[in-house]
Formats: C-alpha cells, structure tokens, sequence
C-alpha cells in the first residue's frame, strides 16, 4: 500500500469515529437539556434556579481521568470534558462571568480553564468590581486572585469579603509562567512594566538581568503589555495571551524566578456549593488580641483531625488591633466531621463567616 492509501484507510476510521463522537455529544447535549427542566420543575417558585453545579462537574472530571487508559494523558481527556460541559451548561443557561481584567489577564485564562469556552468574560477594572458585578446580578460568578506560590496572598480578594455575602462556590490554579515581552528584539529596554505581584515573582530575573532599569508597576500585565506595545523603550513581563492580544516578542521566556510559579484564583458567587466528596472550606474568623487567641481558635481543629491548606491574618476593620484569620481547611461544612468543629469554631471566635466549601481544583 502507498502512503496515501494508508493515510486514507486511517481517515475514514478517523470520520467513523468522529460520526459516533458527535452524535454522543449531542445525546449528551440534550441530557443536560432535560436536567434544567427538572432544575426548572423542582426549584422554589420566586427563586433562581442554579444550573451550574461546580460539585458535580468536579465529579465528572474526577470519573473522566480516573477510568482514562490513554494514550491521551488524563488532563488532556479531562479537558475535552471540561469544554464538552460547558457547552452542555451553556445550553441550559449561558453564564457570564465577571473577571479581573482587561482582556489578556491570568484571571481571565483561569476563568476559561474553569468554566471552558463557553462563557462570556467580562473583564473588571478591580477586584471590588468583580464583586459588585456578580452582586447585582450581572455577571453570576467571578473570578479573583487570591494567592501565589511565589508572592503570597493578595489581600485585596481576601478584604473584599469582610462587606459580601457572596461565596466561594469553587477554586482554580494556574501554572504562571511569564515572559519579558517588547514590541521589537531590536528596542533598548529603558522601562519594565508590570503588576507587582508579576514584578515580585520575577525579581531575581530582574536583579541579575536587568539591575539598573526601571521597574514601574501597573494594574495588570495586560496594561503593562499594552505600554510596551506602544511606547518606545518599554518592556511588559506578562503571559503568553497578553503577548499576542498586543502582538509583541517574547524577548526572554520563562524568567519567574521559581519554575512551580502558581495563582490560586476563587471562583465567587451566590449559591451554597453541596459536597463533592473533595471538597475545602473557607472561613473567616477574628479573635481578641489576648495571650491563647490563635490557639483557641487552631485548638478545635486539631482536636478534629482536620487538616488547615491555609491560614492568613488581617487587620480587623473594628480597628481595635483584635486579630482577624482567614483559614483554609479540608472539608464540607455539611460534613459529618466538620459541621461540629464549624459550631465549636462559632463558639469561641468574636466573629465568624463561613465563606463557602466548595470542591477542591481538579485540573
Ligand atoms: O448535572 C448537572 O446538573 C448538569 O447540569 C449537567 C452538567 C454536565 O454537562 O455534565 C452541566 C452543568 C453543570 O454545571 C454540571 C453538569
């Protein structure tokens, strides 16, 4: 047989399966269709129906690369599940979702990684305003930042929630990987733009390469590459998207100073999430500033056996230096385990706000 008969053997099979693929798509398609009717039936007359089910599609994800045999790797296959969903959601309701913008921001591509293609994005000049949008009612989730590897927590996201009562309805991470980008190879860089937390991730880079430039911070990478696109003598350290929504080079690749660079990013919005069997929960927690405060309020959880991803202190907006904690643990709060320790924890803090349990990122 000649190459070209080979390959044309191959591609039939290729269609053949392609047939069968696309039929059980729609056949799948037209299931969730008929899960929003029952969504529709069994929802409280007045309220609003919520057909985005952050713990059932974690489940799905999880069935996915668990039964995976390959040769596609299990996050490959997932991801083909992840767009396949969100086109199936989009049919039972199409979402937008408000993100810390412009166009070309990390949050907007952990935005995408999460809900797939078929949402629309709005991108928010803060991270006050992604909240404002999905509190009124314009957007029904958002997108936020809330902590790297390399730089730690971003306090804005964190203070945002003492006034909201929004949730945490799911989480998101994001490999960060940034670039020093200019319009032209050719161009003697004069200035670096970018966000601090950019700035920060990749200043040893910058120490040993760029030592007596200018470092300017700006609201976001995407502005930053917005400048260098049109100022001469500009660089902007940024993602790969902002690199081509600003057609620049990447003059230098990869420059954050550790290779395991990661965001964090939170998923906000207006509905309890119920267990997904892998979840975390959120709380907020302020004690008063007296010898046994941290420990009180660390005590219960280890008398549980649950394990903290993460703890964080604040200033308390009282402004009577009474100390404020964000704990991250393992966990529903409907948990049989848990729902005890959320009563002790209510017990014995000065105030208490369960921000949301939600099911722990899967891709
Ligand atoms: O199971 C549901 O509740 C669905 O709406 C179906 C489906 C899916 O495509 O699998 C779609 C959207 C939800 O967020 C979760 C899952």
């Amino acid at each position: 047989m000649s190459e070209a008969q080979e390959l044309d053997q191959l591609r039939q099979q290729i269609d053949a399966l392609d047939q069968q693929i696309q039929l059980l798509i729609n056949e799948r398609a037209k299931c969730a269709q008929q899960v929003a009717e029952v969504k529709y039936k069994y929802a409280e007359p007045g309220s609003l129906v919520t057909f985005y089910r952050p713990e059932r599609e974690a489940q799905v994800l999880l069935n996915v690369m668990a039964r995976n045999e390959g040769p596609l790797p299990n996050e490959s296959i997932a991801r083909v599940f992840r767009e396949i969903m969100s086109q199936c959601l989009a049919l039972e309701e199409p979402l937008t979702i408000a993100y810390l913008g412009p166009h070309g921001t990390f949050t907007q591509q952990a935005a995408v990684k999460h809900f797939g293609h078929a949402v629309t994005c709005a991108g928010q000049v803060s991270i006050a305003d992604v909240f404002r949008e999905v509190e009124s009612g314009s957007a029904q989730y958002g997108v936020v930042p809330v902590e790297n590897s390399t730089e730690g927590v971003v306090t804005h996201t964190l203070d945002s929630f003492y006034d909201s009562n929004l949730y945490i309805c799911g989480e998101v991470t994001l490999r960060i990987h940034h670039h020093m980008l200019v319009k032209s190879l050719t161009d003697n860089v004069q200035r670096i733009y970018s966000h601090a937390q950019s700035l920060g991730q990749c200043r040893l880079w910058l120490d040993q390469n760029f030592p007596n430039v200018e470092r300017i911070a700006v609201s976001s990478n995407a502005e930053a590459a917005r400048r260098a696109s049109s100022e001469v003598g500009a660089a902007a350290i940024a993602g790969e998207a902002a690199a081509e929504l600003y057609e620049l080079e990447v003059r230098n690749a990869n420059i954050e100073d550790r290779p395991d660079n990661t965001t964090r990013f939170l998923i906000i919005g207006k509905q309890e999430t119920i267990p997904s069997g892998d979840d975390k929960t959120s709380i907020m927690v302020s004690s008063r500033n007296q010898p046994g405060a941290l420990y009180n309020v660390l005590a219960p959880f280890h008398e549980a056996g649950v394990s903290l991803t993460r703890i964080e202190t604040r200033p308390d907006h009282s402004g009577t230096w009474n100390y404020l904690f964000f704990i991250d643990f393992e966990g529903h709060k409907n948990d049989q385990r848990i729902s005890p320790l959320m009563q002790r924890l209510r017990d014995v803090a000065v105030d208490f706000k369960w921000l949301g349990s939600y099911p722990k990122a899967v891709l």
